[in-house]
């Protein structure tokens, strides 16, 4: 799936309207429509789980569980609530009427039945209970929330407007709309200043701000949503939580924490960014007429990583397959240069992994001094030691014997638990100038790395993949942490574009940018999984795909996906996703 930046989807929807001819006013009633049908769905399973009228926990705290973030939007991306949606709704009136005969395989016929189906998606089981407000802003954003409206009281839910600004300063579709819920007599008021009363409201339709937005909401819209918050209702936003940047995921003082979040037409890059995407609750993108294809048509290529994505864009085998007639050979062998006396275990954790992500043969080679005391301790590996047989730690000179190994091997891994020693950037600079296969560089490598000029350095062939976490990038960049994290997926990308190499930007999301410009941001995986050596392991799984033939986009992207997957595998296992530890993550591999 696409993900679309607030100016991309400005040029898609002229897009639509000018070379394709559909209306704005339709793209509206659509987006307006599937607003609806997804507050009807919420109030249903509210319904079903016995707590009509209830409020969320706490006036919506966003959803604390990455895993559960990923499967909802798989579920409400498509077709979701089958039960609320299509499910056992009874016979129903008008359109979709069809006529069947007789009975199974052909038998006597049975009397004719009449199969009647009706408008499920705008139906509410419990109607009468609810009573939303619609919070109407300026813009097309709160034209999208007026047509939501009128849909809902087709529906027979209670509906009432508060239009932030005077209604008559509304323009274009938005008035539009305006003049018709007037003219099908939905009650309104304007907001006249100080704190909206919002008792006895079931739920509130945030249709404040939306892509439109610039800045921190100001005046009156910064009331109503710092109001909105702290009533303690559920919050529904059309398109994206008001108060939200559409496209850092950055959120502003105040901003909507919403319990759903019906976006409209594209994902918002936004949506996939924390805060924002703690925001936004539950995420549920929905069609509104603009073809998908035309994000690929444009060459829009950030993408939320998926499947489908993994496949369609970055044609990786997601199963997997391997040659009937296949090797050990056949699927690579790493090398892992990592650990040192006090961090061994990172160096393990990195190998054991590789071979985890199906390489055909990991060597780890650590200080000398180690190897006897590494000996049997992941019986499939090989060792080989590489200076440092004084003291076990690196040191410069240990370069020599890592590219020598590196030379009969297929991919080489550096940097995690090496710790800083004397002359490390020159050890760095001789293994990135010396090795001709690809390079995965983590841990202390980046820090290294972070202090080095190495623009200046010999040119690569083979592709450079860093996996840094966003204090790591931080120094890599030359910015503050804070700095990172406000725009993670533009960082990222510029990072990778003018570098040249391949990006993992860990943390909540871990985006990855390949030097062609394209972007993935990934959704798999836990908080649990921020624990010592879970890193380590990450680095193992992408070395062990290069070894097997993947390009650097596909490992980066493949090893982050499969990484977060086995997380989620093993926090199952435990029961706890605060129980799950780094070997956890490679055995779930
Ligand atoms: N185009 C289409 O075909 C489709 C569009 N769609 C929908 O339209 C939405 C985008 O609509 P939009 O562009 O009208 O912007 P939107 O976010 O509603 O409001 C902007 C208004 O708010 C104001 N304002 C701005 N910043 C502010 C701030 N910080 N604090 C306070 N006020 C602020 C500003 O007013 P001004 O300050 O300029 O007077 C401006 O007029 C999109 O998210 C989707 O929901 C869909 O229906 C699909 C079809
Ligand atoms: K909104």
């Amino acid at each position: 799936m696409h993900l679309v930046t607030a100016e991309e989807m400005r040029r898609l929807d002229c897009i639509t309207i000018d070379r394709l001819g559909i209306p704005a006013v339709a793209l509206m009633e659509n987006a307006g429509r599937a607003i609806a049908e997804e507050i009807i769905a919420f109030c249903n399973r509210r319904g079903k789980a016995g707590m009509a009228g209830a409020p969320r926990q706490g006036g919506g705290a966003a959803h604390s569980s990455a895993p559960l973030d990923a499967s909802a939007w798989a579920a409400g991306s498509a077709h979701g609530e089958p039960a609320a949606r299509s499910g056992a709704r009874g016979v129903a009136f008008a359109a979709g009427a069809t006529l069947r005969s007789g009975g199974p395989g052909g038998g006597p016929a049975s009397p004719p039945k009449l199969t009647i189906s009706g408008d499920a998606a705008l139906m509410a089981d419990h109607a009468e209970s609810e009573h939303w407000l619609v919070l109407v802003g300026k813009g097309n954003n709160g034209g999208d929330g007026l047509v939501a409206a009128r849909h809902l009281r087709e529906a027979g839910i209670a509906v009432s407007l508060l239009y932030a600004v005077p209604p008559e300063s509304l323009t274009g579709e938005a008035a539009l709309q305006r003049d018709a819920a007037a003219a099908m007599g939905l009650p309104a008021a304007v907001h006249g200043g100080g704190s909206p009363v919002f008792a006895g409201y079931s739920g509130i339709l945030d249709a404040l701000l939306g892509t439109g937005a610039a800045g921190a909401p100001r005046g009156v819209y910064a009331e109503l949503i710092a109001a909105a918050n702290a009533s303690g209702k559920p919050i529904v936003s059309a398109d994206i939580p008001s108060g939200l940047n559409a496209d850092t995921g950055e959120t502003h003082e105040p901003c909507i924490q919403a319990s759903l979040t019906v976006c409209l037409a594209f994902l918002k890059r936004g949506l996939l960014q924390y805060p924002g995407a703690g925001a936004a609750g539950r995420v549920v993108v929905r069609s509104i007429g603009i073809p998908a294809g035309l994000a690929r048509e444009e060459g829009l290529s950030a993408y939320w990583l998926t499947p489908d994505v993994l496949e369609g864009v970055l044609g990786v085998d997601v199963r997997r397959r391997r040659a009937p007639d296949g090797h050990k050979g056949t699927y690579g062998h790493v090398l892992v240069a990592a650990g040192s006396l006090r961090m061994s275990g990172a160096g393990l954790l990195a190998a054991r992994a590789s071979l985890r992500a199906g390489c055909g043969l990991a060597t780890w080679a650590v200080p000398g001094k180690l190897l006897p005391l590494l000996v049997g301790a992941a019986p499939e590996l090989m060792l080989a030691g590489a200076g440092g047989e004084a003291d076990g730690t690196w040191n410069a000179a240990a370069a020599e014997e890592v590219l020598k190994l590196a030379g009969q091997r297929d991919v080489l891994a550096i940097g995690p638990g090496i710790g800083r020693f004397e002359d490390d950037k020159a050890w760095l600079k001789a293994i990135w100038e010396g090795s001709e296969c690809p390079l995965v560089v983590d841990a202390d490598a980046l820090n290294i790395l972070a202090e080095c000029d190495y623009g200046s350095w010999r040119q690569r062939k083979a592709p450079v993949i860093l996996t840094p976490h966003p204090g790591e990038m931080a120094r890599l960049a030359g910015v503050q942490t804070k700095k990172v994290q406000r725009d993670r997926i533009g960082l990222a990308l510029s990072f990778a574009r003018e570098r040249g190499v391949t990006l993992v930007l860990k943390g909540a999301h871990t985006v990855i940018a390949s030097p062609d410009g394209r972007v993935f941001v990934n959704t798999t995986g836990h908080p649990g999984m921020a624990t010592g050596g879970a890193g380590d392991c990450l680095t193992g799984i992408i070395a062990g795909l290069l070894a097997q033939g993947l390009d650097g986009a596909q490992a980066a992207a493949f090893g982050v996906y499969l990484h977060g997957l086995a997380g989620e595998k093993a926090a199952l296992l435990r029961d706890d996703p605060a129980s799950v530890i780094a070997s956890d993550i490679i055995e779930a591999l």
